[in-house]
């Protein structure tokens, strides 16, 4: 029984010719640096993203722990929008491995306020932890895959780097942000110092994602990730389907971002569904339900009775994403079970 899967972009399947190139990907033992594969994504990314060097890692959040812990000091404070993955979602990660506290500000849709973010750095006093990281993620998952411009986060990394600080991007979703914005990743980048990107998920790669930066900060994030249990012996059977992503799956993120419109744009006419169509801009869409109608856990069992699958929060918040393995046709059949509920 085929479903249509609109619960994350995490869940795409990888193509034919990542399986070949899996399937004949040459090897050897990354702890010692000899996977030629893993070396060769390494390097494409580094290139890709116009930073000295790579370091391939099995998922998102062991990346993004691993730039924290590279980046910080035990008893440190960082700074971040309070609803990132990497505060919301990793597990209390950055007390748990890095033993940082984070200073939550609120974002508008993810991007920080450049004064809010320069009063919130700790001037010196005795009674004050030291900061040592400032982050953004774009696109932004929690507020609907929105997106921050490379003027807007220039702004910041110039508060940052006026302090010296470093500014570290969750980057997982970053090339539908460039598709968006009709920029480069590197482009797009440029002012960040460190950022984490996935391969697994509008990629279609079946794991792993990217952290590039300079090469003092990569070998300490090396260090970081086999601390983590993320040194891998012959993982370029991974990194394989990683170099196809790069080569063959970035140009097409477009086509999520128009289906994802249609979507919304579709949702809107329904009368128990509250969204804001100008939010859509990429491959996230988020919307409320009138719960009077419908429960979320309604919502939801109605919704896989039709073979359909979403995420739902107990508040009514639905959220579904498109991505390659989400057809027009299929997003128009989904429609048409809504608007028949
Ligand atoms: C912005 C961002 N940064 C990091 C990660 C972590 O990546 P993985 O650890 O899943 O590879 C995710 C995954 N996001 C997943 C999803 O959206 O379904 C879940 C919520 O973890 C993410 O959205």
């Amino acid at each position: 029984m085929s479903f249509i899967d609109l619960r994350s972009d995490t869940v795409t399947q990888p193509t034919e010719k990542m399986r070949t190139a899996m399937s004949e990907a040459a090897v050897g033992d990354d702890v010692y640096e000899e996977d030629p594969t893993i070396l060769e994504l390494e390097e494409k990314s580094a290139r890709i993203f116009n930073k000295e060097k790579g370091l391939f890692f099995p998922t998102g959040t062991m990346a993004n722990q691993a730039a924290i812990l590279a980046h910080t000091n035990p008893g440190e404070e960082i700074i971040i929008e309070k609803d990132m993955h990497i505060y919301l979602y990793e597990v209390g990660g950055l007390a748990f491995l890095s033993g940082v506290q984070s200073r939550q500000l609120p974002g508008n849709l993810g991007q920080l306020d450049p004064q809010e973010v320069e009063a919130a750095i700790r001037p010196s006093n005795i009674h004050f932890p030291r900061t040592s990281l400032i982050c953004l993620e774009n696109t932004h998952n929690v507020h609907g895959g929105t997106v921050i411009s490379k003027r807007d986060i220039d702004k910041i990394a110039e508060v940052a780097h006026q302090y010296k600080l470093p500014l570290h991007l969750d980057g997982a979703r970053i090339f539908n942000a460039a598709t968006y914005l009709q920029t480069t990743v590197a482009e797009l980048t440029s002012s960040c110092d460190t950022l984490m990107f996935c391969l697994s998920k509008g990629l279609s790669a079946p794991a792993g994602s990217m952290l590039v930066g300079d090469e003092n900060f990569i070998n300490r994030a090396r260090k970081c990730r086999k601390l983590l249990g993320g040194g891998m012996r012959q993982a370029g059977i991974l990194a394989a389907a990683g170099i196809v992503a790069l080569e063959e799956m970035t140009n097409r993120l477009q086509e999520d971002h128009e289906n994802a419109l249609l979507l919304a744009k579709n949702l809107a006419e329904i009368p128990w569904i509250e969204i804001d169509v100008d939010r859509v801009e990429t491959n996230i869409i988020r919307f409320n339900l009138d719960t009077s109608h419908f429960s979320a856990v309604e919502f939801e069992n109605k919704l896989r009775e039709a073979n359909i699958k979403v995420n739902v929060s107990g508040d009514g918040g639905v959220r579904m994403v498109t991505h390659k393995d989400v057809t027009r046709d299929q997003v128009e059949h989904v429609v048409s079970v809504l608007k028949s509920l």
